[in-house]
């Protein structure tokens, strides 16, 4: 992933600037035709499956695309908006038990990425455990309440779940409810409270019970890419992601990687690239606006809505204006590689199946029958000295994953 250099962001502060001094020509420049949308992540999944491992909040829908119809979410998104039409296609959202689950195609992808939010959340936590005891949370787009267990998980004391979609937001809450009344009696779970928002357009801090509420930790997990419509949008979604945290407190989160995807789409003949299970499909080459840089974003067994590109050295310039500092960025790939050292994580990745059982015995069953998809751990274990089952991803599936990545921002005094 490209360092920020000086250059770059001179650029972005210059850019800036410039959005500033001109928002509304750049907002109907760049809102024609925008949808939501929903992420790669296969983020999105509640069941009760999460008892023992916390391995699924992913959209676990089973619906298929349905490819005659693939101009009709723009169609609808013009007569009713771009965030009415998110919200409408994340109410749509069904949920699955884990048995249809464990035989999605991107059973793996959804549980890798899982993992890579538990690793996330818990580190931060962990952070805010050393200065204080009593955690509060705002999980920002919550969706179902894919990350419920997380927090429970992490004693902190209250959470605050908002998302735009409002029987998202009622799951969510019949989901605390749920895991609250199976809670023994000795056992501590944090109160909560639900809130039906757009957070690119409503100021949250109005909304809240308390409104004096301060929060150590905020969790915007797959959704921060859906503000990027225009500067106004995304400037909100980050006043209501940093204006009440306490200073020391951080905001994290999971979203697209604009280097990554740009590269793969330069590298494309045409404007879109992919493979048998996610495509990006942009709308022309070469011309990335700041804001409203809209591309569609199918994954295999979920429908889309469109996503906005995130330009990240952008983010944080104007993360900086609201007090933030960027702890660490880092692709899925590196925050992998660097989180996998530590053996708790490894064994949570263990535990939450995020990677696939893979060995020459020919005796385990795969996500995936393209033999290529192997080639790279059949390699891996071709001196025969690597310990079997190997666990691996197929190599679509990583393809897909590696397009996000990780960012945690720190609030200052
Ligand atoms: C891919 S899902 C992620 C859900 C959850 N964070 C997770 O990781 O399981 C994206 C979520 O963002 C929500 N969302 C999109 N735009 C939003 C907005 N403007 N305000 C609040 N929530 C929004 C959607 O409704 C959806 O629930």
């Amino acid at each position: 992933m490209a360092e920020v250099t000086r250059t770059e962001e001179e650029q972005v502060e210059k850019s800036l600037e410039e959005v500033e001094k001109t928002p509304h020509a750049l907002e109907s420049a760049s809102s024609v035709g925008c949808e939501g949308n929903n992420s790669a992540s296969g983020a999105e999944q509640s069941t009760e499956n999460d008892k023992e491992v916390d391995s699924g909040d992913q959209d676990g829908r089973a619906k298929k695309r349905n490819l005659d119809s693939e101009d009709e979410p723009s169609k609808k998104v013009h007569v009713i908006g771009h965030g009415q039409a998110v919200a409408a296609h994340y109410n749509e959202l069904q949920e699955v038990g884990l048995e249809k689950r464990s035989q999605s195609r991107i059973f793996y992808l959804r549980n890798f990425n899982n993992w890579t939010k538990s690793v996330l959340i818990g580190e931060f936590i962990d952070r805010v455990r050393q200065k204080k005891s009593d955690i509060t949370v705002l999980d920002l787009g919550c969706g179902k309440g894919g990350d419920l267990l997380k927090w429970k998980k992490g004693r902190i004391k209250k959470l605050v779940c908002t998302d735009i979609a409002d029987i998202s937001v009622q799951q969510c809450k019949h989901r605390y409810e749920e895991m609250k009344s199976r809670c023994r009696y000795n056992e501590h779970i944090f109160d909560a409270e639900f809130i039906q928002a757009d957070s690119t357009k409503d100021l949250l801090s109005s909304k809240y019970n308390d409104p004096d509420m301060r929060f150590d930790i905020c969790s915007c997990q797959f959704v921060y890419h859906y503000s990027f419509e225009t500067y106004e949008q995304a400037d909100m979604m980050l006043k209501n992601a940093c204006g009440n945290l306490s200073p020391g407190g951080y905001f994290i989160g999971t979203t697209p990687n604009s280097f990554e995807l740009v590269k793969r789409l330069e590298a494309s003949e045409t404007n879109s690239f992919g493979n048998d299970v996610y495509n990006v499909k942009f709308e022309k080459k070469g011309d990335y606006p700041l804001f409203g840089c809209k591309y569609d974003f199918h994954l295999e067994e979920v429908v889309d809505v469109p996503e906005f590109l995130v330009y990240f050295p952008l983010l944080e310039e104007m993360a900086k204006k609201h007090g933030m500092k960027l702890v660490y960025k880092m692709t899925f790939r590196e925050f992998y590689e660097e989180k996998i050292k530590n053996e708790e994580h490894k064994m949570l990745l263990r535990r939450m199946q995020a990677l696939e059982p893979y060995s020459t015995h020919g005796d385990s069953r795969l996500v995936s029958d393209k033999p290529d998809d192997y080639e790279h751990a059949k390699e891996f274990i071709k001196d025969g000295k690597a310990k079997l089952p190997l666990g691996t991803l197929s190599k679509s599936e990583w393809e897909a994953t590696s397009i996000y990545l990780v960012f945690a921002f720190e609030k200052q005094p």
